[in-house]
């Protein structure tokens, strides 16, 4: 699914309105029918509700859903903030239309701010993608009041003072939604970790802009849903055999830490792999060929770490490298001779970024359209750079990936995957169950295996991102957020694909 900037939904507001040839206020009648339809089956008709209103077309929405919601037995209350004079058009249409059974508040000095009773849902219609400054003044004052109050808050397409696509000023205050209700498609905004104490829970609901508008806008933002990587997993054929699905090489574990090479190959095999070789040193030998009978296992010649590449290397069709490493002398080397002599696709996780990214000479030898990284933030801090913000850490992973060709799925909540030609890809999948010792490991085998069964880079960066966060949530169901640990991700993942493979 696309994401649209501002500006876009603008655009496809206009080119709506234009094609279908009707007028905006016809338009904001559908915006508000599909919040009021949402918040129907949200809250009851019992709980009081203040729909707070600012000037534009924000407020405009707000005052409709009003109207519905009194038609619809809620007992309603609308707070308007600032100059109706000065409001827009279809603002002052909705006004007009308002019934009069539904208590008008003008908010025009802070004493006018309401104390908000126990139990009152707010509706937050003050600004929307409009916003073009900081929010500041008496807005800025009933915004702190709602914060301050323990009313449960939705918000009308954005928190009202949260910029949409570009940093917020830190003057500015903003809504701190529970709940936001946006139109057509999700905000940029809403994906970002520094925004997480003004984003509850958002949703999306559809108000048929043009589809012929949405399919031509060209963007570089997208989020990727089931319906999108649904059609990505490929069948496999009646007459196939293991050699179809790729051999993958893990270069993975080491001294007191092979449990994260068992968690990529038992993930690695989960995940459709025709063969896997994992090359491990001796401390691992036993361990690995008991727990992993599926894998073939090669033994490294120095006792704790790996320090070399195996013998005929070049049969492998990618490579997956990092978990459980450490960063020693010897790991360093080899991890350089990988760089430069590997001719196959490499999966770097963990320790493998580290290394990389502390020497500029291996950085300059990151072979091109070739890696894929999957770097946690702080690793990801290190191979990029230090970010002042979340967008400027999304613009110099949009750099890092271009200068290098490669792909880096930098994890968390809403994982964003950054693609050489300038396309940033957020998950939709995954939950905070996941912040767990070894998750990390479980993506890297899961990516590995894709690319092995022949999916391009991209595809398998979505797909492995989102096929782990859904075993991840599929787990919630049987261990929960609390107990949740790496190895529940991957007893999960044979449910996950499952499901996508279901019609
Ligand atoms: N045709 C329509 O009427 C539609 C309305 N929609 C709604 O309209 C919203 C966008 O409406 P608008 O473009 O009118 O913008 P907003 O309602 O978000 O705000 C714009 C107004 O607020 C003022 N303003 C901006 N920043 C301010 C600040 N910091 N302090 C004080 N005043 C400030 C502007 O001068 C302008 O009057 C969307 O978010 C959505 O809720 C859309 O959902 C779809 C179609
Ligand atoms: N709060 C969260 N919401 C969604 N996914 C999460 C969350 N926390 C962690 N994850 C996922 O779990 C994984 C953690 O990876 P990482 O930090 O590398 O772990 P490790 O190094 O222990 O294996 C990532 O894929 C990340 O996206
Ligand atoms: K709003």
């Amino acid at each position: 699914m696309k994401l649209l900037t501002a500006a876009q939904t603008r655009e496809a507001d206009a080119f709506t309105i234009k094609e279908e040839d009707i007028e905006s206020v016809d338009l904001m009648e559908r915006v508000a029918k599909a919040f009021a339809g949402w918040f129907e089956n949200k809250f009851q008709p019992t709980q009081p509700v203040y729909i707070f209103c600012g000037p534009g077309n924000n407020g405009g929405d707000g005052l409709a859903i009003a109207r519905l919601l009194h038609q619809r037995q809620y007992k309603v209350q609308v707070y308007i903030i600032g100059d109706v004079s000065k409001a827009s058009h279809d603002f002052k249409v909705n006004l007009e239309q308002l019934p009069k059974e539904i208590v008008q508040h003008p908010i025009q000095a802070e004493a006018d701010i309401p104390v908000l009773p126990d139990g009152a849902c707010v509706v937050d219609a003050l600004f929307g993608t409009g916003l073009n400054r900081p929010v500041t003044g008496l807005y800025g004052k009933v915004i702190e009041q709602l914060n301050k109050s323990n009313n449960c808050i939705t918000s009308v397409d954005m928190p009202s003072g949260l910029y949409t696509d570009s940093q917020t000023p830190e003057e500015g205050a903003i809504v701190q939604a529970d709940f936001i209700v946006s139109f057509e498609f999700p905000k940029l905004a809403f994906l970002l970790p520094q925004h997480e104490q003004y984003i509850g829970q958002w949703h999306v609901v559809p108000i048929n802009l043009s589809q012929k508008f949405i399919s031509h806008v060209e963007t570089t933002l997208h989020c990727t849903t089931q319906q999108d990587v649904k059609h990505l997993l490929k069948p496999r054929k009646r007459f196939s055999h293991k050699g179809l699905y790729g051999h993958a090489l893990l270069l993975c574990g080491g001294y007191g830490k092979m449990g994260a090479a068992m968690l990529a190959a038992h993930a690695c095999l989960r995940s459709g792999v025709g063969l896997l070789t994992i090359q491990a040193p001796p401390v691992g030998y036993s361990v690995l060929q008991t727990a992993v009978p599926e894998a073939m296992t090669l033994v490294d010649k120095n006792r704790k770490h790996l320090s070399e590449l195996p013998q005929g290397i070049e049969k492998y069709d990618v490579i997956g490298t990092g978990p459980g490493l450490g960063t020693e002398k010897v790991t360093q080397t080899a991890i350089g001779q990988l760089l430069a002599t590997s001719t196959q696709p490499l999966v770097i996780d963990a320790d493998a970024i580290n290394i990389i990214a502390s020497s500029d000479r291996l950085k300059s030898q990151i072979p091109k359209h070739s890696v894929i990284f999957t770097p946690h933030p702080k690793e990801f801090e290190r191979l990029v750079g230090k970010a002042q913000n979340d967008y400027d850490r999304l613009e110099r992973m949009k750099e890092f990936c271009h200068k290098h060709a490669c792909y880096i799925t930098l994890k968390g909540n809403n994982t964003a995957i950054g693609t050489p030609d300038g396309n940033i890809y957020f998950n939709t999948t995954g939950n905070s169950g996941m912040a767990t010792g070894g998750t990390g490991d479980v993506l890297t085998g899961i990516i590995t295996a894709f690319v092995a069964q022949n999916y391009s880079l991209e595809e398998a960066c979505r797909l492995g991102v989102y096929v782990h966060g859904l075993a991840g949530d599929l787990a919630l169901n049987t261990v929960g957020e609390i107990s949740m640990i790496a190895s529940d991700v991957i007893d999960h993942l044979p449910k996950a694909l499952l499901s996508l493979q279901q019609p």
